[in-house]
C-alpha cells in the first residue's frame, strides 16, 4: 500500500514499543499505543494478528470503529476467524475476511515487501448479503497491490487451503522432525548432505510455531480430513514400493509432475526476493 500510495494515511498498531518503532520507520505514518486508537476514524482496518488472537483485537476495536468502515483481515483460517470476530463488530461496520495465499517462513514487520502479492491469489470470504460498495472498494485496492482475487465462502475456503497449505506444512513438520531423529543416529549425516528438496522442507518448517499452532487448532476438522487422504495415498505408493510396481510408480509420478507444471504454467511460483536484509523470525511484538 505504502509503495503504491494506496492509502491517505496508514497507521499501526503492536503491543511492543521496538515492533511500533520499526513498522513506523518502514511503512506506517503513525503508530499507536492501544488498538483502539489505531482504528479511530479509519475507512479499512485490516487485522493481521495469529488466528487465535483475532477475537480479542475485535473485541478490542468493536466499539471504536467508525460507521461504514471496511474490517478485513489476513489469517490462514476463515470459519474460526468469522466465528471470533464478527459477534465483537457493531452494526453498520462491513466485515470482509481475506487471506493473501502469498506469505515466507519469515515474521514481523520487517518481512513485509512491495511485492509480497504481485500475481498472488487473494481470497475472500463475503458473508451472505455483504455490502457491495465495500466488497468493491477492497477489491480494487487488492488488486492495486498486484494480486488477483477470488471469492468464496468460509468453509470452501478451510478445506482447499488444508489442501494447498496447512497440511503441506505438517508434513514438512513432520518430515523435519524425522531427519532430526534419524540426525541422532547418523550423527549429522542428514542434515549436512541434504539437497533441495529436504531443504524446502526445512524453510517451511522454520516458520512461526504461534501462527502454525493456531492454523491446525482451528482448522481442525479440514486438516484431519486431508491428513486421512494423505495417509491413504501413502500407504498405495509403500505397497507400490514393496511390490516393485513399477507401472503405478511411474503413472502416480506423471500425473504429480502435469501438476507442477500447470502451477508453473500459471505463474505461481514466484519464490520470495532476496530481501537484502537481515530478517529475525519471529519477533514478538
Ligand atoms: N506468514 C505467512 O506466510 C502468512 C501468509 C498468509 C496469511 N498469514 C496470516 O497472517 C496473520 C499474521 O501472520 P504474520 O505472518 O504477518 O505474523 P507476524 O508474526 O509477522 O505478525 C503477527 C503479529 O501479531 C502479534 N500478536 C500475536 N498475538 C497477539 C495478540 N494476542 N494481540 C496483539 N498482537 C498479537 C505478534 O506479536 C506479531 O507482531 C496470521 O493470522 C497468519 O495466519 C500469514
Ligand atoms: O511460502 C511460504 O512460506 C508459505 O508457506 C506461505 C503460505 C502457503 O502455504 O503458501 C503459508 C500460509 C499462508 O496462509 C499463506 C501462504
Amino acid at each position: 500500500m505504502r509503495a503504491g500510495g494506496l492509502a491517505g494515511e496508514i497507521v499501526g498498531y503492536a503491543r511492543s514499543a521496538e515492533t511500533r518503532a520499526v513498522a513506523r520507520a518502514l511503512f506506517c505514518d503513525r503508530v499507536t499505543e492501544t488498538a483502539a486508537e489505531a482504528v479511530e476514524g479509519a475507512d479499512l482496518v485490516v487485522l493481521a494478528v495469529p488466528v487465535g488472537a483475532m477475537g480479542a483485537i475485535a473485541a478490542e476495536i468493536g466499539p471504536h470503529l467508525k460507521p461504514g468502515a471496511t474490517v478485513t483481515d489476513v489469517g490462514s483460517v476463515k470459519q474460526a476467524v468469522v466465528d471470533a470476530v464478527a459477534p465483537h463488530l457493531p452494526a453498520g461496520v462491513h466485515f470482509i475476511p481475506g487471506h493473501p495465499m502469498a506469505g515466507t517462513e519469515y515474521s514481523g514487520p520487517r518481512s513485509g515487501f512491495a511485492t509480497l502479492f504481485q500475481n498472488r491469489w487473494w481470497l475472500l470470504t463475503p458473508p451472505e448479503g455483504c455490502d457491495a460498495g465495500a466488497l468493491a472498494r477492497l477489491r480494487g485496492l487488492i488488486e492495486a497491490m498486484g494480486a488477483k482475487v477470488d471469492t468464496m465462502d468460509a468453509g470452501h475456503h478451510d478445506l482447499v487451503v488444508a489442501v494447498v497449505s496447512h497440511v503441506p506444512h505438517a508434513i514438512a513438520y513432520t518430515m523435519v522432525g524425522v531427519a532430526d531423529h534419524m540426525r541422532r543416529v547418523s550423527q549429522s549425516e542428514v542434515i549436512k548432505y541434504s539437497a533441495a528438496g529436504f531443504r524446502d522442507f526445512t524453510r517451511i518448517a522454520a516458520s512461526d510455531p504461534t501462527m502454525w499452532r493456531d492454523v491446525f487448532l482451528t482448522n481442525k476438522e479440514a486438516v484431519l480430513d486431508i491428513l486421512g487422504r494423505f495417509a491413504e495415498e501413502l500407504f498405495v505408493l509403500q505397497r507400490a514400493i514393496r511390490m516393485g510396481d513399477g507401472e503405478h510408480l511411474h503413472a502416480y509420478f506423471t500425473r504429480t509432475r502435469a501438476i507442477r507444471r500447470g502451477i508453473i504454467e500459471a505463474g505461481q511460483d514466484t519464490a520470495a526476493p532476496d530481501f537484502g536484509r537481515a530478517v529475525t523470525p519471529a519477533q514478538d511484538g
